[in-house]
């Protein structure tokens, strides 16, 4: 398996969740908080051939404060070249007009940086209306809502981890 590295933000501890689940469903990951991340830390890139970017939503449809922070780094980083797929979390039900709005927001700026995203899916099984986490009629990552469909959860992380391998 590819190299990996993982870069999460979360502030009640759902997207820290998810990133250590992928991250033991991969053979070779490191799991960075988003806290943790610097300017140093951009140098390292280079040597993943994989970046896993997570992130909550919170507020209407903004991305999880510590995320927030860092998105001048992220939009920065050199990211030319290199393949990033993004997963969020978020709550369908309560914020039906914002779901996981910052997979949008993460990959507008990894684009930015050049990055290719990889490891969109599929919008059926969810009951949103509005997200800026879809593009073409599909998410532009993974999503999990841990608030209303905890247990879709383990078999989503397993499709998409899946789907990732196979585009590497
Ligand atoms: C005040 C508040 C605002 C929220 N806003 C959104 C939102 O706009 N869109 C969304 O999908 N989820 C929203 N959520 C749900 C969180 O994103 C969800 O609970 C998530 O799993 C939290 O992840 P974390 O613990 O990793 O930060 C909100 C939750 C709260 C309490």
């Amino acid at each position: 398996m590819a190299k990996t590295l993982i870069v999460f933000g979360s502030s009640t501890g759902a997207t820290e969740d998810v990133a250590r689940s992928i991250a033991q469903a991969l053979e070779n990951a490191d799991v960075v908080n988003v806290t943790d991340w610097n300017e140093d830390s951009l140098k390292e890139l280079g040597s993943f051939d994989l970046i896993l970017l997570g992130a909550s939503t919170w507020g209407i449809g903004d991305l999880q404060d510590d995320w927030h922070v860092k998105l001048g780094l992220l939009e920065q980083a050199p990211l030319a070249g290199k393949k990033v797929a993004l997963f969020g979390t978020g709550d369908q039900e309560s914020y039906p007009d914002s779901f996981v709005d910052a997979l949008g927001i993460l990959a507008e700026a990894a684009e930015q940086a050049g990055a290719t995203i990889i490891g969109q899916t599929s919008t059926e099984g969810y009951t949103h209306e509005e997200s800026r986490g879809v593009r073409n009629g599909l998410f532009l990552g993974l999503a999990i809502d841990q608030d209303n469909q905890a247990e879709l959860t383990e078999e989503r992380i397993a499709n998409w981890i899946s789907t990732i391998k196979a585009a590497v």
